[in-house]
């Protein structure tokens, strides 16, 4: 596994070894042993998911849990070809409000991981893509929220054209960012 650092404390890239043969290849996706030895310590996960989008340009995010249900994700792309969002949004963080964007795709096999105290949303680049990720805490949609994809203070760039992206109901509602007060801080989350 091999394992970067991003311009955001706290997120990495890890991109895990395949073995290709004839059939195909094999890769582990998460190995806490391999992964505590290279000296990344993750923590307990207690969800997977796994989510499809038809279309190219489909938008999710971009989302969060309030503590204490924050989320850490540990994200691949399982088909097709993504572009991958953390927005640094921990308040007394040197680079609050910046943000990352990583392709992960199924070419490339790479992972993003996303402690507590991010954003996080994705672009699919192409149709039929799917992504799946580990969640270091439940399912609790009475304190998730949203940031608008689209905002201007963020101005992410998503690579794809945001006027004809497909988003659900509750991101086209969701708050600016200016408007919005971030639950997390540098040690509460
Ligand atoms: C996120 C989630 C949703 N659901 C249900 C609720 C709803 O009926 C349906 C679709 O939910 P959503 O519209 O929130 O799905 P989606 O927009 O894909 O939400 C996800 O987006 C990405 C960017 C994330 O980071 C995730 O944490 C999650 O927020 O699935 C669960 O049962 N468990 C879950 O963990």
């Amino acid at each position: 596994m091999q394992i970067d650092p991003t311009q955001l404390d706290g997120v990495f890239l890890l991109t895990p070894r395949r073995f290709g043969d004839a059939r195909g290849f094999f890769a582990e996706t998460w190995n806490e042993a391999t992964l505590r030895e290279a000296g990344l310590h993750l923590p307990h996960f207690v969800q997977d998911n796994h989510s499809f989008s038809a279309a190219r340009g489909t938008v999710r995010g971009l989302h969060y849990q309030a503590p204490p249900v924050a989320q850490g994700k540990l994200v691949r792309c399982a088909r097709g070809r993504l572009i991958d969002v953390a927005v640094d949004v921990r308040r007394g963080s040197p680079t609050y409000g910046q943000w990352i964007a990583e392709e992960l795709s199924f070419e490339n096999g790479r992972q993003l991981w996303i402690p507590p105290g991010f954003l996080h949303g994705f672009a699919t680049l192409e149709p039929d893509t799917e992504i799946a990720y580990k969640c270091t805490a439940r399912y609790a949609p009475e304190v998730e929220g949203a940031v608008h994809f689209n905002d201007p203070d963020l101005a992410i760039d998503w690579g794809v054209d945001l006027t004809t992206a497909v988003v659900s109901p509750k991101d086209a509602a969701a708050a600016a960012f200016a408007d919005w007060t971030s639950p997390f801080t540098m040690e509460g989350v």
